[in-house]
């Protein structure tokens, strides 16, 4: 089962101090940025200030993610080979498409065969952010089981359509409820892209409150002052919780009595109201107390 990832911040790979304090904000991943936070003239100095990073700094309980430069280039070849030495959990591929996802992988194997890690230990997250990478989600996250998920990236999408970025991202929200569908059809993550404004809290807030609508399991932050918002509204509230609990215990009542579908508060409740149930408490890490299949 692939790690939680409600919140994944981005740190500029050449900011020594703040890659220094990555453990420390909660985040539950923290992504070590070569690419488009990086100028070109610091290209190499970064890739070794986050190779020494990840084999001397505590990351916490945060899963280390390294954005690495798109693989059609020498820097990205370069970035992967170097930092997968130092065991990151995982890749973010940028500018994602097959033949990029497909290179990843394969150098993959040969580095953990030669540095003796498990095999598919390091995994990929693909990042989409042109409009072919879009079309093509569905057949790049099923290139490998190392694909744990995709994320969105907002900015170089609306770059790519030739349209300007806005607050509400009309621009955008085909891309968001594509990426979504392709995701889900093949059970992996889908993180939105970041919210880059990180004075309004607000904005923020009804950001994220948009993605989780629309099935979005997690959100990149570019702030370590965005993670609370983000994780407060990425998790299930107390009154979803005890809805959740309280229908899945009237189900046992119901199933007693052999019942497929029954009445809840003068709602009806059948299979997938069960299953969103099911679904909230997961998200929430609770055990469910009900146990079988549902109806
Ligand atoms: C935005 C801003 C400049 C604001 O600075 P400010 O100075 O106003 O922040 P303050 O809140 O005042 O900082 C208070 C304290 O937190 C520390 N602190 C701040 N941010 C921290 C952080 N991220 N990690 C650790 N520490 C941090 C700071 O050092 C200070 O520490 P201290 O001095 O000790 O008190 C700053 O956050 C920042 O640089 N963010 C990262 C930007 C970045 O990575 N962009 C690239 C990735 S996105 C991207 O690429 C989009 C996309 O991927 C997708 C697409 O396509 O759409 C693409 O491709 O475009
Ligand atoms: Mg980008």
């Amino acid at each position: 089962m692939s790690r939680i990832r409600k919140s994944m911040l981005f740190i500029p790979g050449n900011n020594p101090s703040m890659i220094q304090n990555a453990g420390v904000f909660g985040a539950d991943s923290v992504i070590l940025d070569l690419e488009d936070a990086v100028s070109m003239d610091e290209k190499d100095s970064a890739r070794n200030l986050v190779y020494n990073g990840l084999m001397a700094l505590d990351f916490g309980a945060s899963e280390k993610v390294v954005r690495i430069n798109p693989l059609d280039t020498h820097m990205g070849i370069k970035d992967l080979s170097f930092i997968s030495k130092a065991k990151p959990d995982a890749i973010l591929v940028p500018k994602a498409d097959e033949k990029s996802i497909k290179l990843c992988c394969s150098m993959l194997d040969n580095i953990e065969k030669e540095m003796n890690y498990n095999h598919g230990q390091i995994k990929i997250i693909a990042l989409i952010e042109t409009a072919y990478g879009v079309e093509k989600s569905s057949d790049i996250i099923q290139i490998s089981d190392r694909v744990e998920g995709i994320l969105l990236g907002g900015e170089d999408l609306t770059a790519d359509l030739g349209v300007h970025r806005t607050l509400q991202g009309d621009e955008i929200f085909y891309g968001r409820t594509r990426l979504v569908m392709a995701a889900k059809a093949f059970n992996k993550q889908v993180i939105d892209t970041p919210f880059t404004d990180v004075n309004d809290n607000a904005g923020l807030r009804s950001d994220s409150q948009l993605a989780v609508k629309l099935g979005f399991t997690g959100k990149a932050l570019i702030n370590p002052r965005q993670i609370d918002i983000v994780h407060e509204v990425f998790s299930p509230t107390e009154e979803e919780i005890k809805w959740a609990t309280d229908v899945l215990k009237e189900w046992e009542v119901a199933k007693a009595k052999g019942l497929g579908v029954f009445s809840f508060n003068g709602k009806m409740v059948d299979a997938p109201i069960l299953s969103r149930a099911k679904n909230t408490l997961k998200k929430a890490g609770l055990e469910l107390e009900t146990g079988g299949d549902l109806i």
